[in-house]
């Protein structure tokens, strides 16, 4: 690893328990990129968002979640590992209290500052979210690592209304933001596994796809995130939003996937 990288072992976090209870195939875990398999058969991923379909930004008391419209099939997502039809519903992050740290997954144990998902949840076999979250097949989560470097422009709307929700359960209107913005420019290499949700209800129901390439956002950018709170504004004691990642789970005999050489 790169100088100064900081590590798995290093954080106190990731001594926490490395299996959920009764799970198999849990989330988030460490990729090793030289036991990952290439697939041939993997297909181009192919995003196909509508901004007009963009809603709302609540804060629900662990992130900041950018809600979509999912009632018909405006923004979706195909191919790459995926048989079916994908709805987008919303799109969040996980980061850390420094930039050392802060991504869900890591690749061959190297930590990112942050890590963003968009949610999507199988349109072909289900009508809506809450039915797709409870099987093994409904639903599809890219992850994209995020670094610390020169200013994104297109995250810069959504920086600017982050104050608008800085309490838990906040929500503001926020409309026609394209998240497509918010992939890197090669979203042909992934790696890919089957997994579970990272928070409750930790359901096993996620076709995970990880970008390799990272997107960059400038320190102030990710500084703002790290301005939101966990807390209600009720609340006498207000606890900075940080460090909402889980720790990583066993890989339990699962193969990852990889879509290059
Ligand atoms: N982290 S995930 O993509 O596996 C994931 C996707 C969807 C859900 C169900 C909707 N709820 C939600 O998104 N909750 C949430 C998000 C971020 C944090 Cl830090 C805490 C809670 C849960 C987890
Ligand atoms: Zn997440």
């Amino acid at each position: 690893q790169e100088a100064g990288e900081y590590t798995m072992k290093m954080h106190p976090m990731w001594q926490g328990p490395l299996v959920a209870p009764g799970g198999n195939r849990q989330s988030p875990i460490d990729i090793r990129v030289r036991k990952s398999v290439f697939d041939p058969h993997l297909k181009p991923l192919t995003p196909d968002y509508d901004p007009r379909t963009c809603s709302q930004i609540w804060n629900n008391g662990y992130s900041f979640l950018v809600e979509y419209d999912d009632t018909t099939d405006k923004s979706t997502l195909k191919g790459g590992p995926l048989e079916d039809n994908f709805r987008l519903c919303q799109f969040h992050f996980h980061w850390g209290e420094s930039n050392a740290w802060g991504s869900e997954h890591t690749v061959d144990r190297r930590l990112f500052p942050a890590e963003l998902h968009m949610v999507h949840w199988n349109s072909d076999k289900y009508s809506r979210f809450e039915e797709a979250v409870m099987e093994e097949n409904g639903l599809a989560v890219i992850g994209v690592f995020l670094k610390i470097g020169k200013r994104h422009e297109g995250l810069q709307k959504l920086v600017d209304v982050l104050p608008a929700v800085r309490h838990k359960d906040s929500v503001v209107e926020f409309t026609r933001f394209d998240p497509a913005c918010l992939l890197p420019t090669n979203i042909d290499d992934y790696w890919t596994y089957a997994g579970s949700l990272t928070t409750p209800p930790l359901t096993e129901a996620v076709t995970w796809i990880i970008m390799k390439q990272h997107i960059e956002v400038s320190h102030d950018q990710l500084a703002v995130f790290r301005s939101l709170l966990f807390t209600s504004a009720e609340e006498e004691v207000q606890k900075s939003m940080v460090n909402n990642f889980r720790v990583q789970q066993s890989l339990q005999g699962r193969t990852v996937r990889s879509s290059f050489t």
